[in-house]
């Protein structure tokens, strides 16, 4: 059986045991499927083709005896010609005097090293006397810890394989690996380990990759499709007549992709399922009112809500706005970390006796002794700054509670369905009518008094301007430095009727609240401030949006950035002040001058920078794959998803004994509460 621990294979002891352990191998399961993270190939090429300073093959005869030369007492160098296509090749080798007694005139040698194509010479790593064997033409890299080499692990995983490569199930069924044409599962994990030559290897990672792939849709779909279970509960019966009337009383018409999601996540309210539902629309695409428009339908159904943000400045905007919208017929509180004492007392009080409808807040809302009367519907918005137990932690408040996430970050597609295939999407693809593009420049450094001086023609002409400095974690120090250096530079530098205000996340709450209402009453013209202000403030008076060592920045955060401002009818900018030092970095600020769509934006990112850094850090939710990479193998996960979706919806999976393997995989998990047959 592959669940035996390593130890029952012969040769690994305690202590080979321990190394496994600090690698999370336990099992012989494991073991196997240990991966190497890279392959080198040792292929020989045409002198020609060489490129000057890869790794690389040559193979050749050795032209006279080695020459030997000492520098001090432990440095040397070995030299000697290697013939090569008739041509002289030189070869050095540099602290191995050693292998002078190996390497004789006359020898055939395979070299692998550094090729410098100017001095037709090979600084050697890795010599062999005579040709390479076919099998060695593709050495696995594992990454191994502690005292384990590369060495030692291939024999351990030869070992396992002559013990128990009996023992390899097959997960697919039969007609899937005929269909596409892939190896069985013994087969790809033996190519894997010991790769015969390329095209073995790309078949083997094919196999691999869809089976993750597959299991993983199946996973996240049958997880969507068992949450499902209807509980008549749920079903929260608005008041049809008093939405539409509050949607009449709207300073605008909603756009027909707002209302489109609208509908449904408003159908979804009315459903007897708890709603799970991803709400996606670019910066300043108007999510919040369509948030508001259904906590208030979840008011008229008698039921609380609660809208969950990740800044005390978005909480207190949005709670502003609600009111605004709401009027007094809706009670609606604000809870955040400052809130505190008698008056966070006597909020929860009214919060627990049903006196309050809808509550607004940060992480304070999730607090333990927040108790909801009968909470209908949670919010969470930007939910990827959420940890995933942030996010349980809201919904849980509920039992019955439909649940909405909102996100301003275009998440390209290929992310959408791997990090949220278990929940519905609605998108709003369209901006408000009479919206402009934000016009982007990129400008060098010594622009910037010609910058400053352009916000200042704006000022004059009514207009406001944020400036956003260098930051890339809100707790350091010294990047707010930075702020309150250039918040000072910048009121010496204006004229006194042209008022500068600063923001960053470590100023008091209380002096938060008075500069973001200052700048939201045109009383401070000019913000420098920290990203703390780059997700949902709506400023639309502001135009202009100059952002520091724009090239720090990853492009969804920039494109946040810049959603500040094209938030009305004004013609706004944006000026990215940079100077990166690479081309990927260069690249990046010509994107952003070239397009506004946050989806292409996101997309470019996520080539650029890999997924794991598009969420940010761990909190993304995003499934570790051993084989399969998302953004490549992305083609093999569209056919996953659908085969797992007809898999599921024709009953398949339950029906046909050939992918009984499959199903006990699933539920080795331990994710199914119940079996899945
Ligand atoms: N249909 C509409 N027509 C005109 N203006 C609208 C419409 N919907 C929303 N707005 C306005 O557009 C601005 C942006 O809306 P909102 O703040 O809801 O966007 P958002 O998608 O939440 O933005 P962000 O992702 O940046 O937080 C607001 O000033 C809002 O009043």
């Amino acid at each position: 059986m592959l669940s035996e621990p390593i130890t029952n294979l012969k040769g690994v002891g305690k202590k080979v045991q321990e190394e496994l352990e600090m690698m999370h191998i336990h099992t012989i399961e494991d073991l196997l499927t240990y991966f190497p993270y890279r392959y080198d190939v040792f292929e020989i090429k045409p002198l020609s083709e060489l490129i000057h300073e890869d790794k690389v093959t040559i193979m050749g005869r050795v032209a006279h005896e080695p020459s030997l030369t000492y520098f001090g007492k432990k440095k040397s160098r070995l030299f000697f010609n290697v013939m090569v296509e008739h041509v002289a090749v030189k070869a050095v080798m540099f602290n191995r005097a050693f292998a002078k007694k190996h390497i004789n005139q006359g020898d055939l040698v395979t070299l692998i090293g550094k090729w410098d194509a100017h001095r037709l010479q090979i600084t050697v790593d890795q010599y062999k006397i005579g040709p390479i064997k076919p099998a060695d033409k593709i050495k696995p890299v594992y990454s191994v810890k502690g005292k384990m080499t590369n060495y030692k692990l291939r024999k351990i995983i030869k070992q396992a394989f002559i013990d128990y490569g009996d023992h390899i199930k097959e997960h697919l069924p039969k007609h899937i690996l005929v269909d596409y044409k892939l190896p069985n599962r013994t087969e790809a994990l033996k190519v894997m380990h010991f790769p015969p030559n390329r095209v073995a290897l790309k078949h083997a990672r094919r196999r691999l990759t869809y089976e993750e792939f597959l299991l993983f849709q199946l996973k996240i779909q049958l997880l969507r499709h068992l949450n499902r279970d209807a509980q008549e509960g749920r079903a929260q019966h608005y008041d049809v007549q008093k939405v539409q009337q509050f949607i009449q009383t709207l300073p605008f018409q909603l756009t027909n992709a707002q209302q489109k999601s609208l509908n449904q996540i408003l159908s979804d309210l009315k459903a007897p399922f708890r709603m799970n539902r991803l709400l996606q629309g670019d910066v300043g695409s108007g999510k919040t009112v369509v948030a508001a428009i259904a906590l208030y339908a979840s008011v008229t159904a008698s039921r609380q809500g609660a809208l969950m943000v990740p800044t005390e400045i978005l909480a207190e905007q949005h709670y502003q706005s609600l009111k605004s919208l709401f009027g007094d017929h809706v009670k609606i509180a604000l809870l955040t970390g400052t809130v505190k004492g008698k008056k966070r007392a006597t909020i929860l009080s009214n919060v627990e006796n049903n006196e309050v409808d809808i509550v607004i807040g940060t992480h304070a809302l999730i607090q333990d002794d927040v108790i909801f009367h009968n909470l209908g519907l949670a919010i969470i918005d930007e939910q990827h700054r959420f940890g995933v137990e942030q996010r349980r932690l809201l919904k849980e408040k509920g039992e019955l509670a439909d649940v909405l996430f909102m996100t301003a970050t275009p998440i390209p597609r290929t992310l959408a369905i791997t990090a949220f295939g278990d929940m519905d999407v609605s998108i709003i693809n369209e901006m408000p009518a009479g919206r402009k593009e934000v016009e982007t420049y990129w400008v060098k450094e010594n622009m910037l008094e010609y910058t400053l001086d352009f916000i200042q023609r704006k000022v004059k002409q009514g207009e406001q301007a944020y400036l956003i400095c260098p930051l890339i974690e809100e707790s350091d120090k010294l990047d707010i430095q930075n702020a309150v250096d250039l918040y000072h530079q910048l009121q010496t530098y204006y004229p006194s009727e042209i008022k500068v205000g600063l923001m960053h996340g470590r100023l008091p709450s209380d002096e938060k609240d008075d500069v973001m209402k200052a700048f939201i009453q045109n009383k401070i013209h000019v913000l420098v401030s920290t990203t703390v202000i780059e997700v949902g403030v709506n400023v639309p008076n502001a135009t202009v949006m100059v952002i520091y060592d724009a090239e720090r920045f990853g492009l969804a955060q920039l494109h946040q950035l810049r959603g500040r401002v094209g938030r009305g009818r004004l013609k706004s900018y944006c000026i990215l002040i940079a100077e990166p030092k690479g081309e990927i970095g260069k690249e990046r600020m010509r994107i952003m001058t070239e397009t506004t769509d946050g989806f292409l934006l996101a997309e470019e990112d996520l080539k650029l920078r890999g997924p794991g850094d598009f969420f940010g850090k761990k909190q993304s939710g995003l499934p570790e794959f051993k084989v399969a990479d998302m953004v490549h193998d992305y083609r093999a996960l569209e056919t996953a998803r659908q085969d797992a979706s007809h898999l599921i919806e024709q009953k398949i999976i339950f029906k046909n004994p050939e992918y009984k393997t499959l199903l006990h995989e699933l539920e080795k998990e331990g994710i199914f509460s119940k079996p899945l047959d």
